[in-house]
């Protein structure tokens, strides 16, 4: 069960009951978000909707030595010579750490075992790092010679490691913006009926050209990476993690990073983990948290209700900002006015958001301490207005942050995070974008992928890209979804076979064919890039043992899937 299957199962009863006419009139004629969604939730607890989730999903799972031990075996299994699945191994044995019950030697066992794998793959530092974890939570002195003999040999090893990479450091091909000093002093912002605020360039940008550098306001970390990457800065570290001490499904690389999320949003969503896990999707996980950053910017819920309330604050946007001194509360100003499109909505679109607004705030307000926060009626209108707003704003504006540095073994979906970035939400879409993203943990950098003459447009692709999906897909997706009519350039290319993410694709091999395929917009921009990708790529598979990206063809292919994008274009050349 997910919170679409209680809002069809709601809808359906109403339409059994033929009470739909009734409710949804009724719905609609209230002006206020926070009553619709009040509405909304006393249907739910009239028909027992939230008993029913009560009790059939699990708010958080408890820490369980049982469990821990299953994991460390099936962990066990994976490393074992007949095996030798390393990535898996970890993988698992983070998920033994997780459940271990605190002060428990399942705990330091589970550390114990990881810096195995890590000695097996030449990561002494990695490895002297998990020993010590496993000393520090007491492991048993019965086994301590094995980990002591490790330890020596480590110690004798580390000079043949390799030194700590440094992560390669793109830097704009032109000055900083004069306002804006992470993007290109080109980019100008400029607003039409028909497509709201959009980016332009004044000056002519060829293929490869760094035009942004942007931090997100706010990020969250996707479920399927909860035991590889870190929480908190979503680096992914599933070398030398250390787990949330109250949850089974949180991990942290530092305690910096722990102790910064305890003290904000995981304190929060910790008592409800594994229920948002399982309800929600990442667009929801991703308005949830842009909602509790907000709540932290103030003392107290009545200074946010002023700042949100001010003039000055509304529909503001990443041009606006004073970028002096980026406090959170400035860098919130342009989170709060990112577009809604609430009037573009139908009830029904309004209803369903509600019933998902409603889940959420009913069981974080029932079980986590966030009630305590918000104070009386006013503060819990308030919230329910800003959840609402982020459900609505998450959609179109939130970015999927993808892996450039490595393909692991076991994840199919490269994409492993969601974050809320001011300026880069600020790109309207095209079937055919003219620019590219890539991250770095979630620092973004923005490249031109298709040469743009001063004047014109800079486009993003919201996932609706030729090459995957048909133009009726498309053109649904984008009014469904995002709320528009899409007319761009790229709207009558319609290369479906093409049929996957440019950058999942598999380039057999680097060969002259790959090369003569890639036309002449990719042809420069594989001349004069490729060895910048080469390079950022190479360093990050050097820093990681399972040899996915060890040599540099491998990282010319990954450059080459990002590239290879823009291949039929060549067609219409
Ligand atoms: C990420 S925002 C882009 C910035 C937005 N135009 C604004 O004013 O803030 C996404 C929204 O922009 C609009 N949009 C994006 N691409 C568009 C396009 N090609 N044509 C018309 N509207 C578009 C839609 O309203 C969409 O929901």
């Amino acid at each position: 069960m997910d919170v679409y299957d209680v809002s069809d199962d709601l809808v359906k009863k109403l339409n059994d009951w033929k009470l739909i006419g009734i409710i949804s009139g009724k719905f609609n004629e209230l002006k206020e978000n926070h009553r619709k969604v009040d509405f909304v939730m006393r249907a739910l607890i009239d028909f027992k909707y939230m008993e029913k989730i009560f009790l059939n999903v699990t708010l958080r799972e408890d820490k369980c030595n049982k469990r821990s031990v299953e994991f460390r075996m099936l962990g066990n299994e994976q490393f074992s010579l007949k095996n030798r699945k390393y990535f898996q191994a970890l993988e698992l044995y983070n998920k033994s750490i997780c459940y271990a019950e605190p002060n428990s030697e399942h705990l330091s066992i589970g550390y114990a075992n990881r810096s195995a794998v890590l000695f097996e793959w030449k990561r002494y530092r990695q490895c002297l790092a998990n020993i010590e974890l496993a000393r520090k939570a007491n492991y048993p002195a019965r086994l301590s010679h094995k980990l002591d003999k490790r330890e020596r040999d480590c110690q004798q090893l580390l000079d043949q490691q390799p030194p700590d990479v440094v992560p390669y450091e793109f830097k704009l091909s032109f000055n900083s913006h004069p306002q804006v000093p992470f993007i290109a002093d080109c980019l100008e912002l400029r607003e039409s009926a028909d497509e709201g605020r959009f980016v332009v360039t004044n000056r002519d940008l060829v293929v490869g050209d760094l035009v942004a550098v942007e931090q997100p306001f706010c990020s969250t970390l996707l479920a399927p990476m909860r035991y590889i990457r870190c929480a908190t800065c979503k680096r992914e570290n599933y070398l030398t993690l250390i787990p949330c001490d109250s949850c089974c499904s949180v991990m942290f690389c530092s305690e910096e990073c722990k102790q910064q999320a305890m003290s904000t949003y995981h304190r929060f969503e910790c008592p409800i983990i594994d229920f948002l896990h399982r309800m929600f999707n990442k667009i929801h996980g991703i308005a949830l948290r842009t909602t509790l950053a907000a709540l932290d910017l103030y003392p107290s819920i009545e200074e946010l209700m002023a700042f949100c309330e001010q003039q000055q604050n509304q529909h503001k946007c990443a041009f606006d900002l004073d970028y002096s001194q980026l406090s959170p509360q400035e860098h919130y100003r342009a989170i709060h006015g990112l577009v809604t499109n609430q009037h573009l909505r139908s009830v029904s679109d309004l209803f369903q958001r509600s019933v998902v607004c409603a889940v959420l705030k009913h069981f974080i307000i029932e079980y986590t301490p966030l009630k305590d926060h918000l104070g009386g009626e006013e503060g819990m209108n308030f919230f329910t207005d800003l959840l609402f707003r982020h459900l609505q704003t998450s959609p179109s504006n939130m970015h999927g942050i993808d892996l450039v540095e490595q393909v692991n073994e076991t994840k199919d979906d490269q994409t492993h995070s969601s974050g809320a970035y001011a300026f880069l939400s600020l790109l309207n879409h095209s079937c055919a974008p003219n620019t590219v993203r890539i991250y770095e943990g979630t620092k973004a950098y923005m490249f031109i992928l298709r040469p743009i003459k001063a004047g014109n447009k800079l486009y993003d692709n919201y996932g609706a890209h030729f090459a995957i999906s048909s133009k009726q897909q498309r053109l649904k997706t984008l009014s469904m979804q995002y709320r528009f009519d899409c007319k761009c350039e790229g709207c009558e290319l319609d290369y479906p076979t093409f049929g996957r993410m440019p950058h999942k694709a598999t380039v057999p091999s680097v060969t002259d064919d790959t090369e003569m395929a890639l036309g002449a917009y990719n042809y420069d921009f594989a001349v004069s890039n490729y060895r910048k990708y080469c390079d950022f790529l190479t360093q990050y598979g050097a820093a990681y043992p399972c040899e996915q990206i060890s040599s540099a063809e491998e990282c010319l292919k990954m450059a080459l899937h990002i590239m290879v994008d823009a291949v039929p274009l060549k067609a219409k050349m």
